[in-house]
């Protein structure tokens, strides 16, 4: 952005996160409250939790400076968050790449634990209580996990989830969140951030390895069909329970699938919503490699570390040359599919997919 008397785009605001990963000096805990409450703010609007107890010290303080903002309008949180950490950022000078172990500050991302070490980043979606059900703010932490690692120094990038399951998908709370435009904004907003999320699997980089600790459900299976490998536990399961959620495929897969596994198998996954275990996936080449789970960790990190150890620019063009032909057309894919979805959030049978499952009456 050129001067702050400008309004912070989304993407400024997307650089100065990014930035504020780069502080080489600590800005205190004032400030990064300041950060918070702002971030908040901006992606969330107005502080509706509920307040936590006195002796929850450091979420207390975190609810006291989100709410102390009031109903400060989103676009101000949001320029108010680039100008803040610009003036951090022109007072301690960020180095112009990442630093090796950078992305491993605790306060960078709330719902993902990003790591970078022996040539890998490890971006691991770190909600266990909710299964790595994604939410808004990770939809937008992953994104911007990824385009971190995209330019960081790291060979391979890799995603996988914390506790027992890898992700269950969408976090279809995500649905409650009306803005003043009703269930119309919503969906239009939803398909924007689908949008731009599987944009950045569509563009990244470098390899990009999901590692998959446990089942996956909904989006976390679809954007399988957009990494480079996949690696799972023989605990994993894959289920796209579109048909049942009165929703459509996204993440490419109504393309991807049909070309990894045959349009019969896709059709069995893709709309009657057929659970496979992790050696079916592997038989259609959704999986590269299935592991005892007993021993999955040590053997998959033993693999990856030698592979990251292979030359990284090397790595990069051969995944350019075997990916770029497609490109266009998986962002064209990506755009036609978030259209109907739109049109599907809107849905009876979505809407009443959705209340079933929040009112307790329905799990997958
Ligand atoms: C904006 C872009 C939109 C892109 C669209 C993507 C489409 C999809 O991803 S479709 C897939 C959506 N996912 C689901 O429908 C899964 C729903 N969850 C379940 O059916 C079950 O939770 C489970 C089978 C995954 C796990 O069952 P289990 O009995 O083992 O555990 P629970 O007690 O149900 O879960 C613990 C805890 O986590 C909450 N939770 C789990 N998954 C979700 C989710 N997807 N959305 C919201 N919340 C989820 C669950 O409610 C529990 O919470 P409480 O402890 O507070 O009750």
């Amino acid at each position: 952005m050129s001067g702050t008397a400008m309004r912070a785009s989304q993407k400024d605001f997307e650089n100065a996160m990014n930035q504020v990963k780069l502080l080489k000096k600590d800005p205190g805990n004032e400030v990064k409250l300041k950060l918070y409450a702002l971030y908040k703010q901006a992606t969330e609007g107005s502080c509706t939790m509920p307040k936590p107890g006195v002796f929850d010290l450091v979420n207390k303080a975190k609810w006291d400076a989100w709410n102390a903002l009031g109903s400060l309008p989103k676009e101000t949180a949001r320029q108010n968050y680039v100008e803040l950490v610009s003036s951090l950022t022109s007072a301690s000078q960020p180095s112009s790449q990442v630093e090796p172990g950078a992305d491993r500050k605790p306060s960078a991302y709330e719902t993902l634990e990003v790591t970078s070490e022996d040539g890998i980043t490890k971006i691991m979606f770190n909600r266990p209580t909710k299964k790595n059900a994604i939410t808004t703010q990770m939809y937008h932490e992953i994104m911007l996990a990824l385009k971190a690692a995209g330019k960081d120094d790291s060979s391979v990038t890799v995603l996988t989830g914390n506790g027992d399951y890898y992700s269950s998908g969408n976090d279809l709370t995500n649905f409650t969140d009306l803005p003043p435009g009703g269930p119309e904004e919503k969906a239009k907003n939803s398909a924007i951030l689908l949008r731009d999320f599987i944009d950045c699997f569509i563009d990244f980089p470098k390899p990009l390895i999901a590692v998959v600790n446990g089942p996956a459900v909904g989006i976390s299976v679809t954007t399988l069909g957009l990494c480079d490998a996949v690696y799972a536990t023989d605990r994993a399961t894959f289920h796209t329970p579109f048909s049942h959620l009165g929703q459509s495929p996204e993440g490419c897969s109504s393309y991807t699938f049909p070309k990894i596994m045959g349009p019969s198998k896709a059709t069995e996954m893709l709309i009657f919503g057929k659970k496979l275990t992790a050696r079916e996936a592997c038989a259609q080449g959704l999986v590269t490699e299935v592991f005892p789970d007993s021993t999955f960790q040590k053997e998959v990190w033993t693999r990856l570390k030698a592979y990251a150890k292979l030359p990284p620019n090397a790595m990069r063009i051969s995944k350019e040359i075997m990916r770029s032909r497609e490109k266009e057309k998986l962002r064209a894919i990506n755009v036609e599919e978030c259209n109907v979805l739109q049109e599907r959030w809107l849905s009876d049978e979505c809407m009443n997919a959705v209340m079933n499952f929040l009112s307790r009456k329905a799990k997958l």
